[in-house]
């Protein structure tokens, strides 16, 4: 990682808000390479095409084991503060699932329970593409976090494409937070649901993500989901 990271300042925004910005965690040079690798079928074990599915517009390619070292690293190196994040949040929902402080033993878990194939993957969109709100569930062991790198120049690569978030809160009306992002900058999220805190104890809300409408260009997204899927 080129940054050091304020982990505690990542902390309290995502408990205020669910969602956290990490400036530059890549550099220009990095998010070329990601991005400029698209192509490179041999990095990846398959694609989507998003429309095919109901998912928006726009395709994907999830990466295949063994991850480019350093993407390998950089889902290793994220998790273990998350995971203290992560288990304090199942802590104020009540939830008994604690993290393993290590990744590779986070991952044991998953691949003993069937969840063996690898969900890191890199986004493409075009002109008209969009992502519908969405939660990246892929079986029954799900870390609470994830993350989202932006690997293209807002402005000069493409236009739109905004990473939105919604929260959806027992009894109440919808939240929707836009997340702007520079070329590297990270965006760690809500998985599934969170816990805010109430006048009677923690209560839970829902998030889903998604992507606008990119009105031009050629937008790329790294994502780094920390369970692997069924
Ligand atoms: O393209 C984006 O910004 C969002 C990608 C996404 O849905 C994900 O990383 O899980
Ligand atoms: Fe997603």
């Amino acid at each position: 990682m080129n940054v050091a990271i304020d982990w505690d300042r990542i902390g309290a925004d995502l408990d205020a808000h669910g969602c956290a910005v990490v400036a530059g965690l890549l550099d220009a040079q990095q998010c070329r390479a990601y991005a400029g690798a698209y192509d490179d079928e041999a990095r990846y074990r398959s694609r989507v095409v998003m429309e095919r599915h109901g998912f928006g517009r726009g395709e994907y390619r999830y990466f295949g084991y063994p991850l480019p070292g350093h993407l390998a690293a950089l889902r290793e190196g994220l998790y273990g503060p998350l995971a203290r994040i992560a288990n304090r949040w199942h802590g104020a929902m009540g939830i008994a699932t604690r993290f393993p402080a290590r990744h590779d033993e986070f991952l044991a878990r998953c691949h003993a329970a069937g969840q063996e194939r690898p969900t890191p993957l890199i986004l493409r969109y075009g002109e008209g593409d969009y992502n519908c709100l969405h939660q990246d569930l892929y079986g029954e062991h799900v870390f609470p976090l994830q993350v989202a790198v932006l690997l293209s120049q807002p402005r000069d690569d493409f236009t739109g494409g905004e990473f939105v978030l919604t929260e959806q809160r027992p009894r109440m009306q919808s939240r929707a937070e836009v997340v702007g992002l520079g070329r590297g900058d990270a965006v760690i999220f809500t998985v599934n649901q969170r816990p805010v805190n109430g006048t009677r104890g923690a209560y839970r809300v829902t998030m889903r993500h998604g992507v606008s409408r990119v009105r031009s260009g050629q937008r790329h997204t790294l994502g780094i989901i920390f369970h692997d899927a069924e």
